[in-house]
């Protein structure tokens, strides 16, 4: 009992009577004292209570939880040995390849913790593993977000806390990267300094303030250092715990299911069986990745040799989620028609240069990231949608979105794999002039044509789940009538399915909407030519009357009267 509670129920006089009611084993002796001056019952009473509901999909964003914390314990453990230092030494460690060789202590340091440090190369490679499992497992648990709908009133400040997320754990990703300064790292910091010099005007004094001076100089290791293992990981702490504290307030979503409204959330308790349950999966997150970082080999930097700004290594890849950086810079043409694309605005000092191919590739960067923080408002602009939504979408059931995003998916898939152009090239014996060229044709033709696939796609599913609905699923069983005609028999959908298949809405177009003037102006008009890109095509849901009329018909084997709930379930269809 807390002491909050006492006060409240208790005299003074009569304390010596509560008393008496202290437990009688020492264990809860124990926690009674504790809990009298922590007063934590009330917590547990109030999270232990929560409702949590069961999904496949809903473990994502524990995934991401786990291997953050991972990445956290396996890196205070790198922090012991690693220097980010920038000064040069002489290595004489175990690898015999490059004894003698001079270079920083922050690679002679990432080397010693591999060969040297007992346990260290696992240590390592648990971190990098991690890192990635990390920024993969936060990539899949967007997109359930996204697919899902999740992202809807009232929790699009959410989305945006995620979306930070995302990109600290980019900025962490790529900062821890760079810090054993051997060549993969120094290449890619190089990439950056050049990206950073492209901007006009400030370009050459930012590179100049973060480098410490000329790159490479000798100060960016350790500012990296500072970024990776201090303030970024306490970026990602505190939005952790508030996205946690939102996903609490909001209550979780659900998927469309008897019992289940917008109102209520059906599911386990979190104490005891959830939580017991999430500890559990926390260890086999870290079994999994114990069993990478020790099994699997990953950035083998001892390969790589010191950094020097003059090799450039043919085959290495960055991490996956920076890759698509390096592959648009390799998209972008420096010429068009032999005419350089990078000129140079004269100026009193003797003229200003434009890189032109560097600064467009800036363009899909910032709409992609852009984009996707702001979706949850595009979303409801187009749609005119702006009820709370606490039910989750089959993405099949909203067609607009499912193939928006998808394009999205695809275009991004194409900048990542054009990091990648050189090793297709060698790897399918191809000409690396001819990959590029097609990496190119669908940069701009690849989202398009997913999108009207996509869409398509879901509007044939959605078609095949009204026939389910109306005729039921085929049960595979051939048999005879009495006047010799053969037919398939088909068995209806149990009830849970068939609120699964009908619950959900499919609107129409909506009409533009004229402003005050009475004129329908030019942003009006995109939302409505949005609007009838996402909502033109559409597959009428089921209603009560053609599942009653299909119903009726007992030529498909079927009873004529209705089943317990299944009329319940088309009148719960949100619409
Ligand atoms: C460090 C990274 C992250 C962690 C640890 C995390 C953790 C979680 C957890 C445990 C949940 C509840 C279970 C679930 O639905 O999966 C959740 C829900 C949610 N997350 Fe994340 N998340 C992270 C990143 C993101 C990102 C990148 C986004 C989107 C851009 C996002 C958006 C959301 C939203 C909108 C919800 C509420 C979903 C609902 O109620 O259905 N999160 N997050
Ligand atoms: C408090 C948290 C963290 C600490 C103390 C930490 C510490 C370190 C240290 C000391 C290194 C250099 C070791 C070496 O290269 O051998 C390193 C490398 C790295 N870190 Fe972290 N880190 C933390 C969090 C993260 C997070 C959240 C990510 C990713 C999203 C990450 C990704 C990386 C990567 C990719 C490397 C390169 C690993 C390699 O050399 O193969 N780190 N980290």
């Amino acid at each position: 009992m807390s002491s909050q509670s006492l006060e409240s129920k208790y005299t003074e006089e009569q304390y010596s009577e509560v008393d008496q009611y202290q437990p009688a084993t020492r264990t809860g002796k124990i926690a009674n004292y504790v809990d009298q001056r922590v007063g934590g019952t009330g917590m547990v009473r109030e999270f232990g209570r929560k409702v949590f509901p069961d999904h496949w999909t809903f473990m994502f964003g524990e995934v991401a939880l786990y291997s953050f914390v991972i990445t956290v314990i396996s890196g205070a453990f790198l922090t012991f040995w690693f220097d980010p230092s920038m000064s040069s030494t002489r290595y004489d460690g175990s690898y015999v390849p490059l004894q003698g060789v001079e270079m920083s202590m922050a690679y002679n340091t990432a080397l010693q913790l591999s060969f040297d440090v007992r346990g260290g190369l696992f240590m390592r490679q648990l971190h990098h593993w991690g890192a990635l499992m990390f920024v993969m497992a936060m990539a899949i648990h967007m997109l359930r977000v996204f697919f899902t709908g999740a992202f809807r009133k009232p929790r699009e400040l959410n989305w945006v806390v995620g979306c930070t997320l995302l990109l600290a754990g980019l900025g962490a990703g790529f900062t821890g990267y760079s810090l054993p300064d051997e060549v993969l790292s120094g290449n890619g910091l190089r990439i950056i300094d050049g990206m950073l010099k492209a901007i006009p005007v400030v370009g050459t004094y930012i590179s100049f303030f973060l480098f410490g001076g000329e790159f490479p100089g000798d100060e960016v290791i350790p500012r990296l250092y500072s970024l990776h293992i201090f303030i970024i990981p306490a970026v990602i702490l505190i939005l952790i715990a508030v996205h946690l504290f939102m996903v609490v307030t909001h209550k979780h979503t659900q998927y469309p299911g008897p019992g289940r409204t917008e109102r209520n959330v059906v599911g386990y308790p979190i104490g005891p069986v959830y939580a017991a349950k999430a500890g559990g999966f926390f260890f086999v997150v870290f079994g999994v990745l114990a069993l990478l970082g020790g099994t699997f080999q990953i950035n083998a930097l001892w390969n790589y040799g010191p950094y020097d700004p003059s090799p450039v290594q043919a085959g290495t890849q960055p991490d996956w989620y920076i890759g698509w950086f390096d592959g648009l810079l390799r998209l972008m043409p420096g010429y068009i028609g032999g005419v350089p694309l990078e000129f140079v605005i004269p100026t009193p000092w003797g003229g200003n240069s434009v890189a032109t191919p560097v600064l467009v590739t800036f363009i899909p960067i910032t709409a992609l990231l852009l984009g996707l923080f702001v979706w949850p408002w595009i979303e409801s602009w187009i749609t005119g949608d702006k009820r709370e939504h606490h039910i989750l979408d089959r993405p099949r059931n909203v067609p607009g979105r499912t193939a928006f995003g998808m394009a999205m998916m695809i275009w991004y898939f194409v900048m990542w794999a054009a990091a990648s152009s050189d090793l297709i090239a060698t790897h399918f014996s191809l000409s690396f002039n001819d990959v590029l060229i097609w990496l190119r044709v669908l940069f701009f033709a690849g989202p398009i044509l997913t999108f009207i696939i996509t869409k398509r796609i879901c509007l044939a599913l959605q078609r095949k789940d009204r026939e389910i609905v109306l005729h039921g699923n085929e049960a595979g069983v051939i048999e005879m009538l009495p006047h010799g005609e053969f037919r398939e028999k088909h068995t209806r959908v149990s009830d849970y399915e068939l609120y699964t298949l009908v619950s959900y809405e499919s609107p129409g177009v909506t009409a533009a909407r004229p402003n005050a003037k009475g004129k329908v102006g030019l942003l009006e008009k995109s939302r409505v030519r949005m609007n009838r890109t996402f909502f033109e095509d559409r597959v009428e849901p089921v209603s009560r009357e053609e599942y009653i009329e299909a119903l009726s018909h007992d030529d498909h084997g079927t009873p004529a009267e209705l089943p317990a709930g299944s009329v319940g379930a088309i009148e719960s269809r949100k619409s």
